[in-house]
């Protein structure tokens, strides 16, 4: 099996309610997302030889993930207090983006890996930097 990757970065705002220090406060980052697919090459047609075509992968991911999310205040819906500022910045135009767990690199990472599983995308792995220093990667 061949295993092909494309790298994406996206910006975002959180916090983590009930955090023990400073990540509590509402902060952001700039994420570098990696997503790796795994499958044989094709046989015939234009894309002859690829697993997939870069462009088609880029195209899904940027459906999927970084139109939604990215310059968002992605939060957990089952946080009160972080709802409480998804309400306020929805009432003013701003851009959020909920998802049903803490907003963490792991659960992100999970989230993402499950969001391209579903939509038919192939995933092997997904590796998400929440900071220059500082990733996640889930695979299964
Ligand atoms: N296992 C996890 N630990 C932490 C997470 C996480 O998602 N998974 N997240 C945070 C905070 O979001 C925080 O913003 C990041 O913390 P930290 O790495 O300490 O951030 P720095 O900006 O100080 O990073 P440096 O690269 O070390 O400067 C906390 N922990
Ligand atoms: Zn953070």
């Amino acid at each position: 099996m061949f295993k092909i990757a494309k790298e994406f970065s996206f910006d975002m705002a959180h916090m983590l309610d009930g955090h023990d220090g400073k990540c509590q406060n509402l902060h952001g980052h700039t994420y570098t997302l990696q997503v790796e697919i795994g499958g044989e090459l094709r046989t015939s047609g234009a894309k002859s030889g690829m697993v997939m075509d870069y462009s088609d992968l880029k195209a899904i991911v940027k459906t999927h993930i970084l139109d939604k999310m990215d310059h968002a205040f992605i939060y957990d819906s089952t946080s009160e207090r972080e709802c409480q500022v998804a309400n306020l910045l929805n009432s003013l135009n701003s851009k959020t983006f909920a998802i049903p767990t803490r907003t963490t690199a792991e659960q992100m990472a999970k989230y993402i890996f499950d969001t391209l599983c579903d939509v038919g995308l192939p995933v092997s792995l997904i590796r998400l930097w929440e900071t220059p220093t500082s990733y996640c990667e889930y695979s299964r």
